[in-house]
């Protein structure tokens, strides 16, 4: 047992054909992220989504704001990257200074050009099945699952972790696929009797090798959306891949599985907004 599911393979594949897309289409599509200060593990995350953009020809451009930026101000900015049709996704980097609320933040951004699927609109709108922008981790792993063959039509799907980024849209996504959907977190009673019962195992706790092979099923599909530094600076995932790919059937690691497909579904969606612009 223990099939690595290689998101950062899917990921290469589906950049390409993106790339002979957009290079057929007139409209070039344009994603800004916007980041407020210095957040260390922000770094590697907009490096990566530059260097993808570049690679399927998104035009892509990167704000950024000091620490000290006032809500006033990034919603000014926000606002005018809503009038901008040359930026057909927008993207504010999380989490954001203390100062600043997020709430307000997201519902600022113009709800079509909200390519992280975080506006309450098109959460809303995941939650009652209508079309709409989705949150790009849980969709990579939609997609992700599909590629790889797994039936999700009335399997038990457990999911660790309830944020709004990934447990609670994960849910609603795999709902979408007909599975039936657990969800766990940090106050859980008995959580490996429930994880144990996992056809598909998806975590997201945050916590470095907090799920081993006694928590999985045996043959169970498992997927890691965990990033942890460790104080030795390893990226680390959720769970403790060494072990747990001795019992599960299929298995994503980390880097190299959920990571890739995050941000590739983001650039996906931003060529879809364009697209819609395109003659
Ligand atoms: N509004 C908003 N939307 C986000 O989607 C969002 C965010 N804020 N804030 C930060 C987190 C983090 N995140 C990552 C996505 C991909 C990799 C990634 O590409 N990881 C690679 C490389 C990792 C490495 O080598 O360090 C991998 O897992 O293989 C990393 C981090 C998106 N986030
Ligand atoms: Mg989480």
């Amino acid at each position: 047992m223990g099939n690595k599911i290689s998101g950062r393979k899917l990921a290469d594949e589906m950049q390409l054909e993106m790339a002979a897309e957009v290079s057929a289409m007139t409209v070039k599509p344009g994603l800004v992220v916007i980041i407020v200060g210095e957040n260390k593990a922000s770094q590697t995350y907009v490096r990566n989504k530059e260097r993808t953009a570049e690679k399927i020809g998104i035009n892509s451009k990167i704000e950024r704001l000091p620490e000290t930026t006032t809500e006033e101000d990034l919603l000014s900015l926000i606002a005018q990257y809503n009038q901008d049709e040359q930026f057909h996704g927008i993207l504010v980097q999380l989490p954001l200074p203390e100062h600043i609320d997020e709430q307000r933040v997201l519902l600022a951004i113009d709800p079509d050009k909200d390519v992280d699927g975080f506006h309450p609109l098109n959460v809303g709108k995941l939650l009652t099945g209508q079309p709409g922008l989705l949150p790009c981790t849980p969709y990579g792993i939609i997609k992700m699952l599909q590629a790889s063959g797994v039936e999700m039509a009335g399997k038990q799907a457990v999911v660790v972790g309830r944020s709004n980024i990934v447990g609670k849209p994960m849910m609603h996504l795999l709902l979408r696929e007909d599975a039936t959907v657990t969800v766990t977190h940090s106050k859980t009673v008995n959580l490996k009797e429930i994880t144990r019962q996992a056809d598909i195992l998806i975590v997201a706790i945050g916590r470095g090798h907090f799920i081993k092979a006694d928590h999985i099923k045996p043959g169970a599909v498992v997927v890691d959306v965990g990033m942890n530094h460790t104080a030795e600076g390893k990226l680390i995932g959720d769970v403790e891949f060494e072990t747990a790919q001795e019992v599960a059937s299929l298995i994503t690691p980390v880097p190299g599985g959920v990571g890739p497909m995050t941000i590739t579904m983001l650039m996906e969606q931003t060529i879809s907004n364009a697209r819609k612009k395109d003659k």
